[in-house]
């Protein structure tokens, strides 16, 4: 056999299966069995055979499982929603546990955190699915369950995971209470119409106060305390009460065997060897192997190649029916053709499209570049490979005069900035070069031959240094956000002030119960994107929470500051900025560039500059060698001539000197220090 067929028999599972057999022969623990039967040649391969019998070891049951016993009635589709930290993925793992789709071992932590990236981090930025079989009342339940992320930069992939399910489990920490996201979340579950179940976590911890909780969710869900559950996932207390709660409350999909096959794309990922695997929700009809579909995207056919259960690893069966959730291979190559939000049909029997997704809404740009122009095609196809799994990015080409050709992309924060540019380089070992992220202002434009050019009078601009000129521009408008903060009443006066100096206005502001309190406030985006959560954090000692969303547009006098490196312009470090906040955020980028560039051998001068005028300047001293070191007393006038020739050497050499500015000195620059 040769390596590379091993190596699609691995990805394809099939493999998984032939060392099955072979272990059950032999009677060997699964995982050192897979050493024994490779031939050398097929060692190459290792990573990839271990993994297949990780996901072995986890998925001992239900092998050859027949999906058609679980009408749309046995059925429950439910997501995990809360705050970061609250303990979604631990909740996840047990109720894997509880029913038998991963073994009880201490190595099964966070089974559904797959990503490096998540590992690294401890949090999850991907929302996963599992399928799990529970027997209640003497009746066998498919319940398909999507964990999810619980920060803010990620809350498209909750919004997207809730149109696959009925029903919610919201998560909400027994010690600390609601949180920033666990409003939002609560609020998009409650939009989508789906059944809320609260759940109270982490009960077993000392200061666990469940009874707070339970008043609290009364008093801003506005949901009667006898329907909380409390739980200790860590612990696995009365976690067997969700499963139940599961059933009982949560109503299965809509939907009939007996309709025609529609299914929603909600999610998908590229593989090397089989092209696009697209999770699915099927809404009705069924649809199995060797089937001819449609994609109603593209109007384009495909032949259903594989197509089965996550459970969480894939488990891969004959058929879906109306009412699963699962994942499926139809021989899509080209990353463009599984759209997030499709819809796909039988080919002879056309429905009506799912309207999709509302397309996310970029809050950061920044420009991306490749270290060496050469690396170009390489990334080109990680960045269209990684926004098919993360379809919240939006990419748009660009060049830069210093970087050569790239890309300005999208994110919907900086959190999720940082995990993509992480996920490539770990995923697709792609080394990068990001640009000072920026947020989406406006221009209104006053010039008829500019209006024209664009063929709007609006000019969205997420790139500053195509911020257009005044003399251009009747007016410019900058983004604004209504933020959520949640926080002990002890820390109100400390975050009133850090708002205040953010341009934030206050709307609202509410006890929630007689300790905490929560507050609305419009920011303009650009004060709240960098380093807003960080300083909140710190400054509550990490009681308080923070979330975003979407609240228009403002009026702003605006103004565009260019950093110069030794009188040149690096545009990749050119700000947009408010005029009141020109001088001080031009002497902060400067002192924190004189902080993040290494000295040279030359003197170099850092200016932050609003047109030709200089507003503030620092400068780097160069390295100097002693060239008096061998000059034993003598004439005066001759140590002047050495020290003005190297005075000289070091002019000319700043005059030719390349500045190189490392790479994450582009983001650190716009932190800012609260005093
Ligand atoms: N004491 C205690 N700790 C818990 C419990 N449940 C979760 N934890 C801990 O809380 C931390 C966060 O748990 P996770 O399951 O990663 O939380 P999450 O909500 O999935 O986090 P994100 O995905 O980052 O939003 C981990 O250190 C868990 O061990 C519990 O019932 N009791």
């Amino acid at each position: 056999m040769s390596y590379s067929r091993v190596k699609h028999l691995c990805d394809t599972a099939l493999l998984g299966r032939v060392l099955q057999f072979k272990v059950c022969r032999r009677k060997m623990p699964g995982y050192n069995m897979s050493y024994r039967v490779l031939r050398p040649r097929w060692m190459k391969c290792l990573p990839v055979l271990s993994s297949s019998f990780r996901s072995l070891s986890t998925q001992p049951a239900k092998d050859g499982v027949d999906l058609s016993k679980f009408p749309v009635d046995k059925i429950r589709n439910f997501c995990i929603i809360a705050h970061i930290d609250h303990g979604k993925s631990t909740l996840a793992d047990r109720l894997l546990e509880m029913t038998g789709a991963i073994a009880k071992t201490e190595k099964n932590k966070q089974v559904l955190d797959k990503l490096q990236v998540e590992r690294e981090r401890g949090i999850t930025v991907k929302a996963q699915t599992a399928s799990l079989f529970y027997s209640h009342d003497r009746q066998e339940y498919l319940l398909n369950l999507i964990d999810t992320p619980g920060h803010v930069d990620f809350s498209y992939e909750v919004s997207r995971s809730l149109s696959a399910c009925q029903g919610v489990l919201l998560i909400i920490d027994a010690n600390q209470g609601i949180q920033a996201q666990t409003v939002a979340n609560f609020y998009l579950a409650f939009e989508a119409q789906l059944t809320i179940i609260p759940v109270i976590n982490k009960i077993d911890l000392k200061n666990a106060d469940p009874e707070r909780v339970e008043s609290q969710i009364e008093k801003v869900f506005d949901i009667p305390r006898e329907e909380c559950i409390r739980i200790s996932a860590k612990l696995g207390t009365n976690v067997e009460t969700v499963l139940q709660a599961v059933v009982e409350r949560i109503p299965p999909p809509a939907g009939s065997i007996d309709d025609p096959f529609k299914a929603l794309v909600f999610d998908s990922n590229f593989d090397h060897y089989r092209g696009v695997v697209a999770n699915i929700a099927v809404f009705g009809g069924r649809v199995k192997k060797g089937d001819k579909i449609v994609s109603a995207y593209l109007c384009k056919t495909y032949e259903v190649n594989e197509l089965g259960l996550l459970r969480p690893e894939e488990h891969p069966t004959q058929k879906l029916f109306a009412g699963q959730v699962g994942y499926i291979v139809a021989g899509m190559k080209d990353v463009k053709e599984a759209q997030i939000g499709d819809t796909l049909y039988h080919q002879e029997q056309p429905v009506e499209a799912h309207p999709g997704f509302k397309p996310a809404k970029a809050m950061v740009f920044a420009g991306m570049y490749p270290m060496d122009q050469s690396e170009y095609p390489a990334l080109r196809s990680a960045i269209e490979r990684l926004t098919l799994n993360d379809s919240s990015v939006t990419v748009q080409r660009d060049s830069s005069l210093a970087l050569g050709a790239g890309w300005r992309l999208g994110f919907l924060g900086l959190l999720h900035m940082e995990v993509f540019n992480q996920r490539l380089e770990q995923e697709y070992n792609a080394s990068v070069i990001v640009t000072a992220p920026t947020v989406p202002y406006k221009a209104v434009l006053s010039s008829a031959k500019l209006i024209k050019e664009h063929g709007s009078e609006e000019l969205t601009i997420v790139n500053p240094a195509q911020f257009p000129d005044r003399s251009v521009v009747s007016e410019y408008l900058e983004p604004m956000v209504l933020g959520t903060i949640l926080a002990p009443e002890t820390h109100t006066g400390k975050i009133m002030s850090l708002c205040l100096s953010r341009r934030a206005v206050q709307k609202n502001m509410v006890y929630i119960d007689d300790q905490r309190v929560m507050m609305k406030y419009l920011f303009p985006l650009n004060e709240i994107v960098v380093d807003f959560y960080d300083l909140l954090k710190s400054l509550s000692s990490g009681y308080a929470s923070f979330d975003y969303e979407n609240a228009g547009y403002q009026t702003a006098d605006l103004i565009k500051m260019d950093i110069l490196l030794n009188g040149r312009p690096v545009e990749e470090l050119t700000t947009i900025v408010h005029r009141d906040r020109a001088y001080s955020t031009g002497k902060a980028m400067c002192e924190r560039l004189k902080e993040s560039i290494p000295r040279q051998m030359f003197e170099i001068a850092v200016q932050a500059a609003i047109g030709s005028k200089v507003i503030a300047r620092e400068t780097i001293k160069a390295y100097r060698k002693n060239v008096l070191a061998k000059c034993y007393g003598g004439d005066i006038t001759r140590k002047m001539k050495l020290l003005k020739k190297q005075a000289d050497g070091k002019k000319k050499m700043r005059r030719i000197g390349n500045v190189e500015v490392p790479k994450d000195a582009f983001i650190s620059v716009l932190k800012r220090k609260e005093k």
